[in-house]
């Protein structure tokens, strides 16, 4: 009996070895065949394809793309088709953002097919830190007849995702982004911009400017707008760089808004100060969208941009050498910032091209402060100065406060343009009724009031200004006689010659 057991336990290993190699060196495996002939008999009785498109990507915590833009291609057509729909509603709006509900299925047509679509969702048992949640996972499935599958790949996709993004882009609220400070970027669901919903009202028919250079300015941006395939037959990156530049209260922040909702754009808004070094920029620009102006306010005092690229002082070269020997501290984190050459990689590196369609705008009060590389055409494309209000500017500032297009103080108002220097900002100001008593007249007379005011302000300032010149070429003159009273041995050939130099001074003054 212990024999045959012997005989049967060797047979057996025998046999499992046997097996071993054959899989080894053939590809024989009997449950792949099963699963093969399984799927061709199901495809005989039920010729069907099914593609899934879940909502997780790969990358940490981002939405698939093409999750977004299905849902939005379906939300129009299934608003009139599918039985159970879930509506959210924006903030502000009356009007509900429908999308199928769970485990929902519709049909949609292209050239003369029918195709299914359906939504479904699964829930997991995740582990976040030490809680026990319930994970969501959804996605989307494409059903179609196995006869249709290169139409399918061919066109059908393509059209969905094409169209899904402009209706994404049509009912999209736009965003208005701020940066994160570093120090907030590595906790659980962080992210590097936080945003609110945009709603400055400013736009190209309330901003008071030079009509010529409006028209040309918006014409400008409608050309960037449709330049996709313009910029990609001159090899350059789809974006462009202004430079807004102008006294305080000329209207350079009411521009970028103007133009935000010109183009329909959201806009980042980059505070570089908090930014604490050039991979923080760069990674900060990585993570803005299309469709985007990139904003940097007041960039002579956001960071030492100014004079050339710096050279380092003999001094402060002795201190980073000292500083060398000694471990990091915290004064040195404290020190690295963004530089001028970081900058300049922000706006026209590698990395610049990523996603395309950005405006990057600079706003500045001091244009002559900035280093030339950084404003040259090519990265500050365009520079537009934003000046003091003109009549024509006014004109557009009178019918937006006031309603009114013409008015008999208009003469006085003109004149007086030409001579005081007032920016918009002021101009606004005195324009708007502070009491329901106050007409538009009682507002242009407080206009011309103020202007009146700033006129004998300036005259008064000039009258000051020569009073204190004469003072001073008076001093220097007294000086000069007196030391040459109390030099008996200076030669006349001396003497002349001072004598020449005070004269042509006071000439030069006259
Ligand atoms: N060109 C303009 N057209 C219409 N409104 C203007 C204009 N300029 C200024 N204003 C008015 O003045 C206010 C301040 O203007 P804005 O903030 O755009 O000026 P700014 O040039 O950005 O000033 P700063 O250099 O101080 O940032 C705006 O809210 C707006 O009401
Ligand atoms: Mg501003």
């Amino acid at each position: 009996m212990v024999e045959k057991w012997a005989i049967l336990g060797n047979t057996l290993t025998g046999l499992l070895i046997l097996w071993t190699v054959i899989r080894q060196y053939f590809p024989f495996h009997p449950e792949t065949i099963l699963i093969k002939y399984i799927r061709k008999l199901t495809s005989f009785i039920y010729p069907y394809v099914h593609i899934e498109i879940p909502e997780d990507t790969d990358e940490y915590l981002k939405r698939s793309e093409a999750y977004a833009a299905i849902a939005a291609y379906l939300s129009a057509s299934c608003s009139q088709r599918a039985h159970s729909l879930r509506a959210e509603f924006d903030k502000d709006s009356t009007k509900p953002v429908l999308s199928m509900d769970d485990h929902e299925e519709v049909t949609d047509e292209f050239e003369g097919t029918t195709f299914w679509w359906s939504s479904s969702k699964s829930t997991r048992q995740a582990q976040v830190l030490w809680y026990p949640t319930q994970e969501e996972k959804r996605s989307y499935r494409l059903t179609f007849h196995k006869s249709n599958r290169q139409l399918v790949l061919d066109s059908y996709l393509t059209h969905v995702l094409k169209e899904g993004r402009e209706v994404g882009i049509r009912n999209r609220r736009r965003k208005l982004y701020c940066n994160n400070p570093s120090s907030n970027w590595g906790g659980y669901r962080s992210k590097v911009w936080n945003h609110v919903a945009f709603e400055h009202p400013s736009s190209f028919d309330t901003l008071a400017m030079d009509p010529g250079k409006k028209r040309e300015i918006m014409k400008d941006l409608d050309t960037f707008r449709e330049g996709k395939d313009y910029y990609a037959k001159i090899g350059k990156a789809w974006k462009r760089g202004y430079l807004l530049y102008g006294p305080p209260g000329t209207g350079k922040s009411s521009m970028i808004s103007a133009m935000a909702n010109f183009l329909d754009y959201d806009v980042y808004d980059l505070e570089l100060t908090t930014v604490k070094n050039n991979v923080e920029l760069r990674k900060l620009f990585i993570e803005t969208t299309s469709k985007s102006i990139i904003v940097i306010e007041d960039i002579d005092c956001s960071l030492d941009l100014t004079g050339k690229r710096k050279q380092k002082s003999k001094k402060e070269e002795d201190k980073s050498e000292e500083k060398k020997n000694l471990p990091p501290g915290p004064e040195e984190e404290e020190e690295s910032k963004v530089t001028l050459s970081g900058l300049l990689n922000f706006i026209d590196g590698l990395w610049s091209a990523c996603g395309g369609e950005r405006l990057i705008v600079f706003t500045t009060n001091h244009i002559e402060k900035l280093d030339p590389a950084l404003i040259r055409r090519g990265r500050m494309d365009k520079h537009i100065e934003m000046s003091y209000c003109c009549f024509e500017a006014f004109q557009v500032l009178a019918k937006n406060y006031l309603d009114v297009d013409s008015h008999p103080l208009f003469g006085a108002i003109r004149d007086l343009m030409e001579e005081v220097k007032i920016t918009p900002a002021d101009v606004a100001e005195n324009l708007m009724p502070k009491s329901v008593d106050e007409d538009a007249g009682s507002c242009l007379e407080n206009l011309i009031l103020a202007m009146n005011k700033a006129k004998e302000e300036e005259a008064s300032k000039q009258a000051q200004a020569s009073i204190e010149e004469i003072v001073e070429r008076e001093e220097k003159n007294g000086a000069k006689e007196e030391e040459t009273s109390t030099h008996p041995m200076c030669n006349g050939e001396k003497m002349d010659g001072e004598k020449k130099s005070t004269g042509s001074r006071a000439n030069g003054v006259q």
